[in-house]
């Protein structure tokens, strides 16, 4: 078995992005600048907003937070979007999902900029990207092609399960697979909460990416020998013995599958630091544009 290290492999990332940050500077050309929009106060919301902008400060790009009560309204937050949309220094930004029930998501998302959104989320970036069009891929699929690809894991004619159907995570994944490209060329079968005889889809599956939210969903009983399990979950479960009170639980049973499994990513330190290091690679991308 072996272990898809996500945090070696971001970090690897991260130094690469570095090395460019340097090229870019030593060019006298901008600086990357990322922004983060973050609504309330939400714990594990500001755990991966605080990861992404320390993130920024590694790699040398220039950051922003912009921090708004729980109780901003939907007209004052796509206001603040506008200002971005239209701040030449500011070369990508993202508005930290989920927001307040009060919020029309969709309705914030299409209010982006597309050519600012490093995380892939608007209609026009999804579209490009189902098109094979050069365009912003969202983070954590982006980051889980990358992880099949430097670890060599043959996609190619693989039958590949993708449970759950997310805008963010499900759904892009399942087209990314099916595309002729880096760990694509996949046969891709898309799961969710509706699908009948689950485990006898996934019995048949060479790779499995988890992608449901719901904690240790998937076991050992679930998955054939040599199977491939890429978890994306990512949930706090109370735990009176830890120091924070909780533990993060993927979406995937670690100790059965483990057990049969060829390559397998750990909770944490799999998707999550891969999703902060592509961020970061879309940013730079973005900046590239106008360099
Ligand atoms: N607009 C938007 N873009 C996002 O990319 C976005 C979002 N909203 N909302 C929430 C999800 C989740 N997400 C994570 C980022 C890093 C870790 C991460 O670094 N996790 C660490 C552990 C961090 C911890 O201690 O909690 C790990 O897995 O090792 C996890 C999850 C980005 N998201």
């Amino acid at each position: 078995m072996i272990l898809l290290d996500g945090k070696k492999t971001s970090s690897d990332i991260k130094i690469e992005i570095a090395e460019e940050v340097k090229k870019i500077k030593a060019q006298g050309k901008k600086t990357p600048h990322l922004a983060a929009v973050l609504v309330g106060t939400d714990g594990a919301s500001m755990t991966y907003v605080g990861a992404k902008v320390k993130a920024c400060e590694l790699v040398g790009f220039e950051s922003t937070l912009i921090e708004l009560p729980e109780d901003t309204t939907e007209e004052k937050l796509l206001n603040e979007i506008e200002i971005l949309n239209i701040d030449n220094e500011i070369d990508g930004f993202i508005v930290q999902l989920p927001l307040p029930k009060h919020i029309d998501e969709q309705k914030v998302l299409m209010a982006i900029n597309p050519d600012k959104d490093v995380d892939g989320f608007h209609p026009t970036n999804v579209g490009r990207m189902t098109l094979d069009l050069p365009s912003f891929i969202p983070a954590t699929p982006f980051g889980i092609m990358e992880l099949l690809e430097r670890y060599k894991v043959e996609t190619s004619g693989a039958n590949v399960v993708v449970i759950g159907r997310s805008h963010i995570v499900g759904r892009p994944m399942s087209i990314l697979m099916s595309q002729k490209r880096p760990a694509g060329d996949a046969t891709v079968t898309v799961a969710h909460s509706r699908t009948k005889n689950l485990p006898e889809i996934t019995k048949k599956a060479d790779i499995i990416i988890a992608a449901l939210g719901i904690p240790e969903f998937l076991t050992g009983d679930m998955v054939k020998d040599q199977v491939t399990v890429i978890d994306v979950g990512i949930t706090r479960v109370d735990d009176v013995s830890k120091k924070r009170g909780y533990r993060l639980a993927g979406d995937v049973h670690f100790e059965s599958v483990s057990k049969k499994a060829s390559f397998i990513t750990p909770v944490p330190g799999g998707v999550g630091p891969m999703t902060i290091a592509m961020l970061l690679k879309n940013t730079l991308l973005a900046c590239s544009y106008k360099n």
